[in-house]
């Protein structure tokens, strides 16, 4: 199932001939987008986005902000020129058509041709096929990125206008007046869904089941409800989280907003990579210290065999797209402001389109690749029962892939962690999200605390 929404926008025009929406073979079963969803897009460099990591946040409005950011390169983006919203098994499958029957009438002039200019679509999808919370693509109007030195502006339109030629609109033009960011004031906090005793409880039960032989490891997840003094910002949250967690990928989609220390899978030009975590440990604030457990981390039997499942899922996943993939025998630590991590860089090189007949998006890959054993479980059926059964929590969109998706199918899919879901119907209330491996030597009360070390970059965000 999906639907699609238009909106109209006016600018500097080219007149462009009426296009057909006569059914689209190369998409059997979806109903092809009406003449006014053409997407029309302009790719043009610029020069005056100032240099510092915070300046694609800063053009961001208070409504409507679509972020994919990294250490100051990324996107960041703002209205709707298109929406695409699917739901059940087939999420991912009806998205993935939609947009590409958008992309094939697209007309596109791209002066920059980099992974992230012409058409972009942000997605963020929930993590289970009965959750309400589906999936969605958003199609920008205007898209800021940057890549290392070379900064751009991609305008996009669905209507028969658009500035295809003339002078390039300027940020200032773009971006309008806009209120300033405000911080969220005072927060508070209550339990989610489930309090925590009967959490530790649920970890309990996944303990025994796992050492009756009937599973490997589960992902058991637990939220958190945050309300706020003031309505809440989501420029304030992204800012100070891509300040304080430089190596995650920050993201705002559609109401998600977190930082990710895990890459689902980036697709370039033929070149697939996925950064696997699993296996983590609370950090002290002293570096003697956290050196100390560093070595303990990568040491640790228990978490070793958790990061295993997750390395593991994801090479299955990605090997029959692939024609070489490279797995790394053993993990390095990565070091997080809060925690540290077990963490595996899979890479691998895709099949091409005469040996595979097709060559996967990002998307088709981010579908093949969820839900990994990092935020799911071993073996991925008994792991997924086992969350329905005793999880007690509709996990919507948290550790689910969020991220972008190119014209050309290419794009950035993160897993859906150190996040937290803004209440479309209250601007004051956030629900957090955290959640962690469990196997045979898990013990119920030091999974509880990583879930509270896991909260902590949201909780700094709402600061
Ligand atoms: C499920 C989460 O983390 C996953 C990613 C890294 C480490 C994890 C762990 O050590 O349990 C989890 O598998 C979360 O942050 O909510």
């Amino acid at each position: 199932m999906f639907s699609l929404r238009g909106d109209v926008n006016a600018g500097p025009v080219v007149r462009l001939e009426a296009m057909s929406s006569q059914p689209d073979a190369a998409f059997p079963g979806v109903t092809p987008p009406p003449a006014s969803a053409t997407l029309m897009v302009r790719t043009t460099r610029i020069d005056d986005l100032p240099q510092d990591p915070g300046a694609l946040l800063r053009l961001l409005p208070a409504e409507g902000a679509l972020a994919w950011v990294r250490r100051g390169d990324g996107l960041a983006a703002w209205g709707e020129v298109a929406r695409i919203e699917t739901s059940g098994a087939a999420r991912f499958a009806d998205a993935e058509r939609a947009w590409a029957t958008m992309r094939s009438r697209a007309i596109v002039r791209d002066e920059i041709g980099l992974p992230g200019t012409g058409p972009v679509a942000f997605g963020s999808f929930a993590f289970d096929e009965s959750s309400s919370a589906g999936g969605t693509l958003v199609v920008p109007r205007v898209v800021v990125g940057r890549r290392g030195p070379v900064a751009w502006i991609t305008t996009l339109s669905t209507v028969d206008t658009v500035p295809m030629l003339g002078p390039v609109p300027t940020l200032d033009a773009l971006r309008g007046d806009d209120p300033a960011v405000t911080s969220p004031g005072t927060v508070t906090y209550s339990p989610g869904a489930v309090e925590d005793d009967d959490w530790t409880a649920a970890v309990e039960e996944a303990v025994a089941r796992i050492r009756a032989g009937r599973l490997d490891k589960v992902v058991m997840a637990r939220d958190v409800v945050a309300r706020t003094e003031h309505p809440i910002d989501a420029r304030w949250l992204l800012t100070r989280l891509a300040d304080e967690y430089e190596s995650c990928w920050t993201f705002c989609v559609d109401g998600m907003v977190g930082a990710t220390p895990e890459l689902l899978v980036r697709s370039e030009k033929g070149l697939v990579t996925s950064r696997v975590l699993a296996g983590t440990i609370r950090r002290t604030g002293g570096e003697d210290a956290d050196l100390a457990r560093a070595a303990a981390l990568a040491h640790s039997s228990k978490d070793l065999e958790e990061h295993e499942y997750a390395v593991t899922s994801v090479a299955e996943a990605l090997r029959p797209f692939c024609q070489s993939l490279n797995v790394p025998e053993t993990p390095f630590v990565l070091h997080l402001p809060n925690v540290l991590h077990l963490a595996s860089d899979v890479t691998g090189v895709l099949c091409t389109a005469t040996e595979s007949g097709h060559t996967p998006s990002s998307l088709s890959l981010a579908e093949a690749l969820h839900p990994t054993a990092a935020v799911c479980g071993t073996p991925t059926a008994a792991a997924n029962d086992l969350i329905r059964e005793i999880e007690g929590l509709d996990r919507a969109r948290y550790a689910g892939p969020v991220g972008w998706l190119g014209g050309d199918g290419d794009g950035e899919w993160g897993i859906a962690l150190r996040s937290g879901a803004l209440d479309p119907d209250d601007p004051h209330r956030i629900r957090l999200f955290a959640g962690c491996g469990v196997v045979a030597a898990s013990e119920p009360g030091a999974e509880l605390a990583e879930t509270e070390a896991k909260l902590e970059p949201m909780r700094h965000a709402l600061g």
